[in-house]
């Protein structure tokens, strides 16, 4: 190694000390059992039902409670205190009105104050001590680790220690410790999750999503086709601004576009008013728990209408351009026969209803206005200059990849786009031809390159995210064509079917499953292919786990708009040093069930693959990383300390 390395690192470990007690340390927490992965995905701007399930670590944090205090303490008192953990703020707040002296609430917080001790110490057996201290409240650490070491046998320091807790709150400090504690907690049972993709659309809060996401302690994200379309937008594709838009529009969540990332919708309105009426096709989908006016439904209704033709008008200069995206037949506004109000699709003519052509020129109908020009700059810019925005999809960017190999498995949002056979379907881009692992890799690139240029809107990088959305062999997409237009203009539902990618058929059989896991360099013996973006029908009998426990699909519809057609609500999977479980989610009502009742939403556990011998840290990503630093230490002990 370049002795300038080992000169940079010798400044860093400037004893012999220093290194042996890093090495030392290295290789014990090599042989501590792996973290605990968690792996989510599809949230759908769904924030409340996502935030609950992190909080509890879907079911891991009740586990662990019962763990230690089955048959000591009552069931209520179970619920209580896992309430407490998820929801601190909240729960204290009501435990504080059900007291009325403050003697009684003194005791609580001694009660509770240990009970949070004990499972802070169970929830961190498993991790070195160091990994603890930064899980702990900073301000409490010291005090923490006083209560956390005391052995129970040896009753000498029960004095000491009742004195602490009796500090704490005489200081006025309870309130805080127990609200340490119980992130503390949460912290501990997770030890990294993973986003298998579309954080964003259908659901009216994803920006709090990102929030919580850029605050946990360890993340990372597989893009998915709703997020790459917003990063998209950000990135300088005026079609994919159009797209997240419309998808607002049509959910009534148009308020994450003015309110949560301040972008003005005014120039979008003034259009639409004058060239747009109401429309029963465009009148958005409304929400139970939001009361829109009949008013801003009208308005809502038209300005869907106006960004949904502007997006039209958009895709098609595009598909002439890229003739290697093979869309033409998706050039919809020139098949229209504007006198009759038909259009002719694969040699059959079908009448549209619920039309809203009054800017298409019959003559050139992908032309826009000079007001749709200017609309869709206008919005661009906002959209580029919103710095809450900027720093969503600066750490989408930083957190996120197309794909990810670890521990062993391969996770995917979408698909790996594969042909009747199994093989995978090859795409011609600027010469050459790229397929499977090639081809996933070689789209990433144009995002990465498209967001460093944001000034460049129509460059092939940044139609490619266009064609991550839309295009048929996109591995997000994973479908022939989107027929989002059929689904507005045209009544006779045939149209409206979008034709699957062979994967979604072909991942049933191992066979295929080896075949992928191989093309991405994974024992396909052992690895998994981990999936989100179709909707498991659980009601209809489908099964998430498929091929053999190879593929776990777990898109279970954490949003809303799904729940009907999965008959539950979202699947999460949690992968510790025992194995993998995945977990079936009931339908997630309101916080404020959980802080009264007590009740969670109940999770079943369905084993996936249980290991032999616990796994310890050596075998993951993680260990495979310290390993490299270990000997990089060796040689710096070599070079300066052993000469
Ligand atoms: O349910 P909506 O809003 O009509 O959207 C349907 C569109 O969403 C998609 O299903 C993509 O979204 P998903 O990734 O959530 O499946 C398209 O295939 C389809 O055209
Ligand atoms: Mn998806």
């Amino acid at each position: 190694m370049n002795t300038k390395y080992l000169d940079l690192l010798a400044q860093k470990y400037d004893t012999e000390e220093k290194v042996v007690t890093e090495i030392i340390n290295l290789k014990a927490i090599l042989n501590l059992p792996k973290g605990t992965e968690h792996f989510v995905s599809d949230l759908h701007g769904e924030y409340q039902a996502f935030q609950h399930v992190l909080r509890n670590g879907s079911g891991r944090v009740k586990e662990k409670i019962r763990d230690i205090f089955s048959g000591s303490i009552y069931e209520k008192e179970i619920d209580e205190l896992a309430a407490l953990v998820y929801y601190p703020e909240d729960k204290l707040q009501v435990i504080k009105n059900d007291f009325n002296k403050e003697e009684a609430l003194n005791e609580w917080y001694k009660k509770t104050i240990k009970r949070l001790i004990k499972l802070v110490s169970y929830s961190s057996s498993k991790y070195t001590r160091s990994k603890l201290r930064k899980a702990l409240p900073s301000q409490f650490a010291y005090i923490i680790e006083e209560l956390l070491y005391k052995t129970e046998e040896n009753g000498n320091k029960e004095q000491y220690y009742s004195e602490i807790i009796e500090q704490v709150i005489t200081l006025g400090q309870a309130e805080k410790l127990v609200i340490g504690l119980a992130y503390s907690t949460q912290q501990l049972v997770v030890d990294h999750l993973h986003v298998v993709g579309d954080i964003y659309d259908r659901g009216p809060e994803p920006d709090k999503i990102m929030e919580e996401l850029i605050n946990y302690h360890s993340v990372d994200v597989q893009w998915g086709n709703h997020d790459v379309l917003w990063i998209g937008a950000f990135a300088g594709s005026k079609v994919c601004l159009a797209n997240i838009l419309r998808i607002c529009a049509r959910y009534d969540n148009l308020d994450i576009i003015e309110d949560a990332y301040g972008i003005n919708l005014r120039p979008l309105l003034n259009l639409a008013e004058k060239y747009y009426d109401d429309n029963p096709a465009f009148r958005p989908k409304t929400q139970a728990d939001k009361h829109t006016s009949e008013h801003e439904i009208k308005q809502i209704t038209k300005m869907h209408q106006a960004i949904a033709m502007i997006q039209f008008k958009l895709e098609s200069p595009i598909i002439k351009r890229r003739p290697n995206f093979n869309m033409k037949e998706r050039l919809l506004l020139e098949k229209i026969d504007y006198t009759s109000n038909k259009i002719t699709l694969d040699g059959s003519t079908y009448n549209l209803k619920n039309t809203c052509f009054a800017t298409v020129n019959p003559k050139q109908p992908d032309m826009m206005l000079e007001e749709e020009q200017q609309v869709i700059d206008k919005l661009l810019f906002s959209v580029q200059h919103s710095e809450k925005l900027a720093r969503h999809m600066n750490f989408l960017m930083r957190k996120g990849s197309l794909y990810l190999r670890y521990n062993g498995n391969l996770l995917i949002h979408g698909c790996i786009p594969i042909d009747e056979n199994g093989d995978m379907e090859k795409m011609e881009i600027e010469g050459k031809s790229y397929a499977g692992r090639e081809l996933l890799d070689r789209f990433e690139k144009f995002l990465r390159e498209a967001f460093a240029a944001p000034e460049k809107t129509d460059d092939l990088a940044t139609d490619m995210v266009w064609y991550l959305w839309t295009g048929e062999y996109s591995s997000l997409f994973g479908k022939r064509a989107m027929t989002t237009f059929e689904r507005y203009f045209i009544e006779d539902k045939a149209v409206h079917k979008e034709v699957k990618n062979h994967y979604y058929y072909l991942r049933e059989n191992e066979d295929t499953c080896h075949k992928i896991l191989t093309e991405f360099d994974l024992d396909p013996e052992h690895g998994h292919i981990i999936n989100g973006h179709t909707p498991v029908k659980e009601i209809e009998g489908e099964n998430p786990i498929k091929a053999n426990g190879r593929i776990i699909v777990i898109d279970g519809g954490f949003s809303k708009a799904y729940q009907s057609t999965t008959g539950i609500a979202g699947y999460t999977l949690l992968y510790n040093s025992y194995g993998m479980q995945l977990v079936a989610h009931k339908h997630f009502n309101s916080k404020e069930e959980v802080l009264h009742d007590g009740t969670d939403v109940l999770s079943v556990k369905r084993l996936v693959d249980k290991e032999l011998e616990r796994k310890k840290v050596l075998e993951t990503n993680v260990g495979e990383e310290l390993c490299k630093e270990i000997s990089i230490l060796k040689d710096l002990m070599e070079y300066r300390y052993m000469k």
